[in-house]
């Protein structure tokens, strides 16, 4: 690589407490290029983007900035070099509108006093470069989690980054949403930005970045050209052996009786649905983001207030009214946004695995008893979840957080798992192990319903796949209809009312 470099960090290590986190690492950002920067969950991928980005301090190395020598970046340092970060969980706050959070710590000023025309017509414009069509005085926390990462997004961009550093930005976004961001990233490169894009996607990777520094186990093991490279390549460089199969190999074993039949529910954002599920089928929800999936999943869930709807639910007639209705009769739910409800982030690996189904409270830390501790262990290994479970889940890499939350409900078994999302953030090897795991859920008789933002996914693992749009179920594509291109133009068609699952 020819372009000037920005940022050169040389010789990073990074330790918490005994867990050496970096080793000896070393990284050039460039101007006009995209880099990829990859590597399993807990390789030490956002340690180093904290490091580089003044969030945290290195115990060794150095960073040039500019041709200038840092021991260590500061918050300062990083924001007058132009250094933006779109963090993997979000960092909004949800009561303050969007063109707020957008601005949030680089509010243009007149006379002292913040210039409400100036943040508003930027606002304006870095929302529609990411694609965001929303009244920006509307709070933050009113927005779906993909509309909210689009906000976040937006917020890098409005500060005018040199240096742009995104950590899974895409990982709630759809394939369209996704390859708008692409183009976006594509123009900042052109006109000078030196993007660092870290993504379980791959694809994505290839299709985006210009070079790759691969972490294992926080030492580089590549650092080079992705000229040439392919996607068992870069799994090759990943984890270091032959990679498998993402997908599994499985044959349909959906029964034609529904578990679940539900007609004109309305609930949120959800307007007039009717679908079925049945037993033995992985059913994926599907469409551009915000558009009603999240609702769909709460509201059959009980979570959030049906206001319309007739259904019958594993042989009870009637939508279940709350979550312990929900759980009554068989249904679980993996959220999408681990850190506000799917984990106790203060509590360690084993409490949040020991914690039994359907919400019942885990045995005080003196009565635990010998199968509680077993079963934590047995699931951490069912999943990769790798090393002391005594440890904090909030020390966790996200990806690992996500393996946590996703572990929890598996013992119990339930007749049919609801999952936001499920994969978001998750390493490559670890979503195989995932997608194995719901197709074998599938072909024990349960239904697993899959919200997902990952197109791939559900062209490959599910039976069937409903796609939504303005809170309405505007097609059901079958086994044989699923493609990526099949999706993504049912999810930009206009509504078609009562179309039926
Ligand atoms: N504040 C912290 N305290 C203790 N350990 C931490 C802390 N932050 C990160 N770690 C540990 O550092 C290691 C690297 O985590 P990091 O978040 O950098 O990984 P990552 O490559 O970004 O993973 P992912 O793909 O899952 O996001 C993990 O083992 C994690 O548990």
């Amino acid at each position: 690589m020819t372009q000037d470099a920005i940022v050169a960090a040389r010789s990073i290590s990074r330790s918490f407490f005994s867990n050496r986190v970096l080793n000896d690492v070393s990284i050039t950002l460039r101007a006009g290029t995209i880099h990829a920067l990859l590597g399993e969950n807990g390789a030490g991928k956002s340690t180093l983007i904290g490091i580089l980005s003044g969030a945290l301090a290195p115990d060794a190395g150095d960073i040039d900035i500019d041709g200038v020598r840092h021991a260590a970046v500061r918050p300062a340092i990083a924001r007058a070099a132009g250094i933006a970060v779109v963090q993997q969980e979000l960092s909004l706050t949800s009561q303050l509108s969007i063109a707020e959070n957008v601005g949030m710590g680089a509010l243009p000023r007149r006379l002292g006093l913040i210039d409400y025309s100036a943040l508003m017509r930027r606002a304006h414009e870095v929302c529609a470069l990411v694609g965001l069509e929303q009244d920006l005085a509307r709070p933050v926390g009113d927005l779906p989690l993909g509309q909210q990462q689009l906000v976040e997004i937006a917020k890098a961009l409005f500060r005018k980054p040199r240096v742009l550093i995104l950590d899974e930005p895409t990982s709630s976004l759809s394939a369209h949403e996704a390859a708008n961001l692409m183009a976006v990233l594509r123009r900042l490169r052109d006109a000078g930005t030196a993007v660092l894009y870290i993504s379980h996607r791959l694809n994505e990777v290839l299709a985006l970045c210009e070079w790759v520094t691969v972490l294992k186990d926080g030492v580089v093991t590549a650092d080079r050209s992705l000229g040439g490279v392919d996607a068992q390549g870069l799994v090759r460089l990943m984890v270091g052996r032959e990679p498998g199969d993402l997908f599994p190999r499985w044959t349909p074993s959906a029964e034609p009786a529904p578990i679940i039949a539900v007609e004109g529910l309305s609930a949120g954002m959800v307007r007039d649905v009717a679908m079925t599920i049945r037993r033995g089928e992985v059913l994926g929800v599907g469409g551009l983001v915000g558009q009603g999936q999240e609702d769909l999943l709460l509201g059959l869930y009980g979570a959030i207030p049906a206001v319309a709807g007739r259904a019958e639910f594993n042989g009870v007639v009637g939508l279940p009214r709350s979550v312990p209705q929900a759980n009554a009769r068989g249904l679980a739910y993996v959220p999408a946004d681990r850190k506000r409800e799917g984990l106790h982030l203060i509590h360690s690996i084993a409490w949040n695995l020991m914690i039994p189904s359907f919400g019942r409270a885990p045995s005080l830390a003196m009565r635990r008893t010998a199968s509680e501790r077993e079963r934590a262990i047995a699931l951490a290994d069912r999943l990769g979840i790798k090393g002391d479970l005594t440890r904090e889940v909030q020390a966790l890499s996200g990806g690992n957080q996500q393996k946590v939350a996703l572990a929890k409900w598996l013992p119990s078994d339930p007749p049919v798992l609801l999952l936001n999302d499920p994969t978001r953030g998750v390493d490559v090897d670890t979503k195989r192990e995932i997608y194995a795991l719901l197709r074998r859920f599938a072909a024990e008789g349960r239904a697993v319903v899959l919200l997902s933002s990952d197109t791939p996914e559900l062209v490959n693992l599910c039976d069937r796949v409903a796609v939504m749009r303005a809170g309405r179920l505007v097609r059901v594509l079958e086994r044989t209809e699923l493609s990526e291109e099949a999706i993504v133009s049912a999810a930009m068609e206009s509504a078609v009312p009562g179309a039926a699952a």
